[in-house]
């Protein structure tokens, strides 16, 4: 039998004998039933209290079995029926068949198994129905917002917000934590507007020196600096027509600010050492994971420029707020993953996923996919057990929600154990061993061993620093575009 909820079940038959004595076989296996003694109640029932399941006498005084099944199609198409008919009317059990009724059975019963199961599979059918609807819907929605994973309320919010931007030129500011996905929200944006045939041209502000922002942004004409020796065409050209994504928005130099807010309000830019004005038809997305605001108090960031992104901000949630995307995510990674290795796709045990679903992900999406990496990669089998995330994911006490008890991964035993730190007030875990270092050949044990240290590292600096990448940098005392590098590096296993 299905071994979801009990099912739901309604006997319909005139035979107060029959209607016990089927109740008394379906209850006793299990199914949830009610009765009813002619088709007027049937359907008195089927709108109060829908059951999964009909079992209906064809033949009945007052309303027949076939008006009861034409009425239930007609209204709750997805309530399955069973006909039951006399043994000589093979005709009419066909007839309903044909008019929507998923089986029937022909009195008398061969067996109680018999009727037992009739009911089960129509309402395993019922189920499946129910589920690749539920499959299909997501499907769709997945496929209309382009690389995104997520069917939460916050992310249908999102959803909402990037069809709603689409069509418009407006610039659009996309905020959010680090590893939430502003990026693909840009990209899901440009697919959804006119320009998706044009190019979409994604520009990480933080990672250029600062000195070539601007011609990175706008050009340069030839001798307009040392080593401009030829003329070069800039970003804003580049994505003449399409959509200029301005990712980390917030780092950029005073000077370039300027020049952005006079594109933004005329279209019109001008190459470095030129004076000749050009107009480009671009349209901006920006994203920041810093506080503009704040920036603005500080001076590194103008007032009117900020208004002028901020036209339509979309705010990307942070994963901790959307518990329910984590399944779908990580399968999504699985698969990727599974695509990626040419090897074949693993599943998580529910231990495993109970452990995801509690962690507070500090790092978004971007650490779920590193952790579903590294469990990919370690687990044995077929099946990616609890053992197999890395520490801090399998320790996940719900209280890690509240930014507490936060683990970093021990990364091996011997000589890297002094590696493994702990922050928060808890005591370190003792360090986690994956993989035995000293059975691995030099080059290979020397990989696995700076990678973990990379892991636990990263993991631990960012989640001191609330998943902030910049303030994550800081910390670890490299420039920001050395320290995103190296969180690249990790979740493309380089
Ligand atoms: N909803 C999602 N569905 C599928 N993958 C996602 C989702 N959100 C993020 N990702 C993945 O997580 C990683 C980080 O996403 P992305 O670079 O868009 O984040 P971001 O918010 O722009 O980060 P940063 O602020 O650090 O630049 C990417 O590999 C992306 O594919």
């Amino acid at each position: 039998m299905t071994d979801e909820a009990m099912v739901r079940v309604l006997i319909v038959d005139d035979e107060a004998g029959l209607r016990r004595s089927l109740a008394r076989i379906l209850s006793a296996r299990g199914f949830a039933v009610e009765m009813a003694e002619d088709g007027d109640r049937a359907i008195e029932i089927l709108e109060q209290n829908e059951p999964e399941v009909i079992l209906c006498d064809l033949m009945m005084p007052k309303m027949g079995g076939f008006e009861v099944l034409e009425h239930t199609k007609r209204t709750h198409p997805h309530v399955e029926f069973v006909m039951m008919t006399a043994h000589a009317d093979v005709d009419s059990a066909v007839a309903a068949v044909k008019s929507g009724a998923y089986d029937f059975l022909t009195k008398p019963f061969a067996s109680n198994d018999a009727v037992a199961l009739a009911i089960t599979k129509a309402a395993d059918h019922k189920r499946l129905v129910e589920r690749a609807a539920r499959l299909e819907e997501r499907l769709v929605a997945h496929e209309r917002f382009g690389e995104l994973v997520g069917t939460s309320s916050k992310m249908q919010a999102v959803y909402r917000l990037i069809e709603g931007v689409a069509s418009a030129t407006s610039t659009v500011l996309i905020l959010g934590e680090s590893g939430t996905g502003k990026e693909l929200v840009a990209r899901a944006i440009h697919q959804h507007s006119a320009r998706a045939d044009r190019p979409f041209v994604p520009v990480n502000c933080a990672a250029i020196p600062k000195e070539l922002v601007e011609s990175e942004l706008f050009g340069h004409v030839r001798g307009a600096f040392t080593g401009a020796q030829s003329a070069r065409t800039g970003l804003f050209e580049a994505g003449n027509s399409g959509t200029l994504f301005l990712d980390e928005v917030g780092d950029l130099p005073l000077a370039a600010q300027v020049k952005l807010l006079r594109a933004l309000q005329d279209g019109e830019i001008k190459r470095v050492g030129s004076d000749e004005t050009r107009f480009v038809d671009v349209r901006v997305l920006a994203a920041t994971n810093v506080d503009l605001q704040q920036r603005i108090a500080e001076g590194t960031f103008r007032r009117d420029l900020y208004y002028r992104l901020n036209v339509i901000p979309i705010h990307v949630p942070p994963l901790r707020e959307r518990e329910d995307d984590i399944v779908l995510l990580t399968h999504h990674v699985l698969q990727k993953l599974a695509r990626r290795m040419g090897r074949a796709p693993k599943r998580v045990s529910a231990e495993a996923m109970e452990a995801l679903r509690a962690y507070a992900w500090p790092g978004n999406v971007r650490e779920l996919e590193h952790a579903v990496e590294h469990a990919f990669v370690l687990a044995q089998g077929e099946r990616i057990e609890l053992g197999d995330l890395p520490q801090m994911a399998q320790q996940a006490p719900s209280s890690s929600r509240e930014g507490r008890d936060i683990h970093v991964a021990g990364v091996a035993e011997g000589p890297l154990a002094g590696l493994s730190g702990v922050a928060g007030p808890t005591e370190a875990p003792a360090p986690h061993v994956r993989f035995d270092l000293f059975a691995l050949p030099y080059a290979e044990a020397k990989r696995r061993a700076m990678k973990a240290f990379d892991d636990g590292y990263v993991r631990e600096v960012l989640s001191r620093s609330g998943g902030n990448l910049s303030a994550a940098a800081r910390h670890a005392g490299l420039d920001r575009s050395n320290f995103r590098r190296i969180v690249k590096r990790r979740k493309t296993g380089e």
